[in-house]
């Protein structure tokens, strides 16, 4: 039993052709600021997580990106001390317009065999050995 509300995030992968992801790193002032995430964020009443995703990724980065293109890749569950985080992760290889920090965050494409240069908040860790198999 846990009394911790669980929260459902939307993450993606955006994968170019040469095998990196791209990692936005949190700003100041935010929880977590200083790691490195996979762009995304909470799935609002009434949205599917694919809606959210497609949302956020026009929000943070100027993207459009279609539900077509959102692969089912792996998910997070892990245990914030105030909430439990619930994550699936997507991966999309297509969408169109160029990633653009429009958030206040600092962007970078990194290959999946050099992110642990990269912190991560605790969620992620465990999601980048399958982006190392995948990619
Ligand atoms: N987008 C994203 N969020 C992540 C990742 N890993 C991880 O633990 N999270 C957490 C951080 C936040 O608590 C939450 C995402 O919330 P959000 O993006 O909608 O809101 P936020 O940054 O303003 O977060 P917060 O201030 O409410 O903590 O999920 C990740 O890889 N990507």
């Amino acid at each position: 039993m846990s009394d911790k509300p669980i929260i459902l995030v939307a993450a993606c992968a955006l994968a170019d052709g040469d095998g990196r992801v791209l990692l936005a790193q949190r700003p100041e002032g935010k929880s977590m600021a200083g790691l490195w995430e996979f762009p995304g964020g909470k799935v609002e009443s009434g949205e599917t997580p694919e809606v959210s995703l497609i949302r956020e990724l026009k929000e943070e980065l100027g993207i459009d990106a279609s539900a077509s293109c959102l692969a089912p890749l792996t998910f997070a569950s892990h245990s914030y001390e105030k909430f439990h985080l619930l994550m699936p992760l997507y991966i999309c290889r297509k969408w169109e317009g160029i990633a653009q920090p429009l958030e206040g965050q600092t962007l970078k494409w990194v290959a999946p065999n050099r992110m642990e240069s990269y912190p991560m908040p605790p969620a992620d860790e465990p999601l980048v050995a399958t982006l190392r198999d995948l990619l």
